[in-house]
């Protein structure tokens, strides 16, 4: 008995001890403790839907931020969302996604909700003057994200389609090292993983939402894809893509349409213009420890970050030679007790707010057309993969006529 008892004990410390730095980070995902009070210039947010994912993407991080405050939520349920606000402490109840998004009381839009509605609520939000945080994928045709820019630029608002491992200073250095800095030499080839179990998946992800369902997750390689291939340079060429229910594995080459190494005579030389190979693969139906990566060989070697979707947990980036590097502090200047363990959504909150309030009206629309065009690219790469695939393009629904159609 003793015996048992005292190997159960050691093994729970060591746990714990190992653990504990995770649990510490994982705590700062949730909500502050103690209330932070907002500036009186604080920027209002709006939620449309009562969803989930408002949790993790805006109303936690909010309440850690004094220059962001949830004022309003709308559901297609007056009761959920009155159910949801009371639960949040939001202050204002709409009884419908329109009504919410003509509220002059709220600057910014977050649209939470499922994907078939982000462009026709997003286009009804920007007509209506108001800036829109926008969940990923942020639409499934190009065509749609070109007239969703458009219509930004138009009213002058910010429109970010909400990538929070972007922001992250993990996935930044990433960009340092292989971009910038090129620590594996000439890049060659990168592969791309993201596989988390979901034991819900084939069962209720029926045909009909399988592009819709499957695309949620793969939409972040496409995203990892174009971030670590520096701008517009690149000619991709989809070599091949399967899709699943609950898988998706494609093979693409990236070719250089003109290389910057070669024109400004930075030793690239030949090797600079080789194309890349790219490998994407997505799984909900293997029952693996999750596995999230992208990794670059290169001439110089390989450099590999793993846990790329949620590095404030836990990640590592590992370098050509060997050594591995962690970042899990903010930005250099952030020294509030919070920086250590600051989420990606709570880095991507703080960007959209930055945006917002950005006087300099060069860096403001320097950063609005990357941002963009990114949302552009990955729609059209959306779209071109789902057409080799052989599936069905999805079609965005109306609204608001569609929007209390059964999915
Ligand atoms: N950034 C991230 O980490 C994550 C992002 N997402 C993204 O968020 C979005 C929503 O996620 P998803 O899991 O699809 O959505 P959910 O099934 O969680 O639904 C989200 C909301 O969609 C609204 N909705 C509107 N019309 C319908 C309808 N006909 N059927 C079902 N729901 C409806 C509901 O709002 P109401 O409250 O009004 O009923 C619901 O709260 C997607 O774009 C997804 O990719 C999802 C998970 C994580
Ligand atoms: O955005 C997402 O990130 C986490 C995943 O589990 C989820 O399927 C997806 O929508």
């Amino acid at each position: 008995m003793f015996p048992r008892f005292a190997l159960f004990s050691v093994t729970t410390a060591v746990l714990a001890y190992a653990f504990a730095p995770m649990a510490q980070r994982l705590l700062f995902l949730m909500p502050a403790s103690t209330a932070v009070s907002k500036d009186p210039s604080a920027i209002k947010v709006g939620l449309v839907g009562a969803a989930d994912i408002a949790k993790f993407a805006v109303l936690w991080p909010a309440s850690r931020e004094s220059s962001v405050v949830v004022t309003a939520v709308a559901a297609r349920s007056v009761d959920k969302a009155k159910a949801y606000a009371a639960k949040h402490g939001i202050p204002k109840v709409h009884s419908n996604y329109q009504e919410l998004i003509m509220d002059p009381d709220i600057d910014v839009v977050y649209i939470g909700v499922i994907t078939e509605l982000h462009y026709a609520i997003t286009q009804y939000a920007l007509q209506h003057g108001k800036h829109v945080l926008l969940e990923k994928p942020a639409v499934f045709l190009e065509h749609e994200a070109k007239k969703l820019v458009a219509l930004a630029r138009e009213q002058n608002k910010i429109l970010l389609e909400a990538f929070h491992w972007r922001y992250h200073p993990a996935a930044i250095r990433v960009q340092e090292l292989v971009v910038e800095q090129k620590v594996v030499g000439s890049l060659e080839s990168m592969e791309l993983k993201a596989s988390l179990y979901d034991p819900m998946a084939s069962k209720a992800e029926g045909a009909a939402k399988q592009s819709v369902k499957l695309f949620d997750r793969w939409c972040y390689l496409v995203d990892e894809m174009h971030y670590y291939l520096p701008k517009d340079q690149w000619d991709i060429e989809i070599e091949s893509v399967e899709m699943m229910p609950t898988k998706m594995h494609a093979k693409l080459t990236a070719t250089p349409v003109e290389s910057p190494d070669l024109e400004k005579g930075e030793g690239g030389g030949a090797s600079a213009v080789k194309p890349v190979q790219i490998t994407m693969d997505a799984y909900k139906d293997k029952l693996e420890i999750p596995s999230w990566y992208v990794s670059f060989q290169g001439s110089n070697g390989s450099l590999r970050y793993d846990n790329a979707l949620f590095p404030f947990i836990y990640h590592k980036i590992t370098k050509p030679d060997g050594t591995v590097e962690q970042r899990y502090t903010a930005a250099a200047n952030d020294t509030s007790e919070n920086a250590v363990g600051k989420s990606t959504f709570a880095h991507q909150l703080e960007i959209f707010a930055s945006l917002l309030t950005e006087q300099d009206e060069w860096k403001k629309a320097k950063t609005n057309q990357a941002l963009w065009a990114s949302m552009i690219r990955n729609a059209k790469m959306a779209e071109r993969m789902v057409a080799a695939s052989d599936q069905t393009p999805v079609s965005s629904w109306t609204f608001p006529q569609d929007y209390q159609m059964p999915r």
